[in-house]
């Protein structure tokens, strides 16, 4: 066994909020995380799928608040710490407050690659309040590797305590990984925490998250069944199953979260988590995973194959926070074929 210790942070109950449309009940809440817990899932993450203050027109409305979710999970948590994700512009600093006061252990701040300086505020409150602290670079195939470990860089001096790649878009190969990954981890802090979120949209969610491993990151993403956005996240059962077979300790039991993704998530999920053709073209064409519903619906709507949308919105370089943009595209495009919405 590698003295290497990984901590595996778990994101079914809140990437897993896209593919739901954010309507998971209290009760399968409940349920999943203390699968979790039980399982030795050190750090689950709880929110709206767009992060804390999501419930709105343009991300979708829960069925139940930030509050009424994280206030269900985090007192029936036997060791499991729980995490909250939070975008600067959709989520404030009440939210903030909020989440700590409710026994939030860590919060992510997450903005898109080249924007870390937005982070300012939420990373500086969250320390202030003795938080584990991470910045979160989404998007992060639209950044190189200097670019990152620029942006990676501001959020430590903010006093971020650990510095997230995430590869929104499920679009990494391995080396794109390795690349990033290693220089952000040399031009951080030793004691700087590294993070790495992938997305399985091209199947390579578990072969980057090991490239991201052997390249310096401990904090690694994923998913049971990997319930998530677009294809799923790195799903977290083969994932452990992978790294105990590597040697590499995560404290999470092999056979335990094998049961959960089978017995309790695959069962809640809306459709099969699958690589169907709209989920690789997310990551044939760099597109934001959350994007995938959007376009089926526009699809619904407006007759232009969610396929041709996607690689659309990835040609005109559309990131989170743009999801107006995708109903816009899908008129223009309807337009220049002369079709008519659908009624
Ligand atoms: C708000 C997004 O869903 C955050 C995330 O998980 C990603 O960028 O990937
Ligand atoms: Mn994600």
């Amino acid at each position: 066994m590698s003295t290497r210790k990984i901590t595996l942070h778990d994101m079914t109950l809140r990437d897993g909020m896209h593919p739901k449309r954010h309507l998971m009940t209290l009760e399968q809440m409940r349920t999943v995380a203390q699968g979790l817990d039980q399982a030795g899932i050190p750090l689950i993450e709880v929110t709206h799928g767009d992060g804390l203050g999501g419930a709105s027109v343009n991300y979708g409305f829960p069925a139940h608040s930030d509050e009424e979710y994280l206030s269900t999970v985090i007192p029936l948590m036997k060791q499991a710490k729980v995490s909250a994700l939070l975008l600067p512009g959709i989520g404030t600093v009440d939210h903030l407050h909020m989440a700590h006061e409710l026994g939030v252990h860590t919060i992510r701040v997450a903005t898109h690659c080249t924007e870390g300086d937005v982070s300012e505020q939420h990373i500086t409150a969250a320390r202030k309040l003795g938080m584990d602290t991470v910045g979160f670079l989404m998007m992060a195939h639209m950044n190189d590797a200097a670019g990152l470990v620029k942006q990676a860089r501001l959020m430590e001096g903010y006093g971020a305590n650990c510095i997230y790649v995430t590869d929104s878009a499920g679009y990494m190969l391995p080396e794109h990984v390795t690349e990033r990954i290693a220089a952000v981890r040399q031009a951080l802090k030793p004691e700087t925490e590294l993070g790495f979120h992938g997305h399985h949209n091209l199947a390579m969610g578990v072969a980057n998250s090991i490239a991201a491993i052997h390249a310096g990151a401990n904090r690694i993403d994923a998913a049971a069944a990997g319930l998530g956005a677009g294809a799923g996240n790195t799903p977290m059962e083969v994932l452990v199953a992978v790294l105990d077979r590597m040697g590499i300790g995560t404290g999470v039991d092999v056979w335990k979260i094998q049961d959960v993704a089978e017995d309790l998530v695959v069962p809640l999920m809306d459709f099969p988590i699958r690589i169907d053709r709209d989920a690789l073209t997310l990551g044939y064409a760099g597109v934001y995973g959350s994007f995938l519903l959007f376009a089926k619906r526009a699809e619904k709507k407006y007759g232009i194959p969610a396929r041709d949308l996607l690689v659309e919105l990835g040609r005109r370089g559309m990131v989170g926070g743009q999801e107006d943009m995708i109903e816009d595209t899908a008129l223009t495009m309807a337009r220049e074929r002369g079709l008519k919405a659908a009624a």
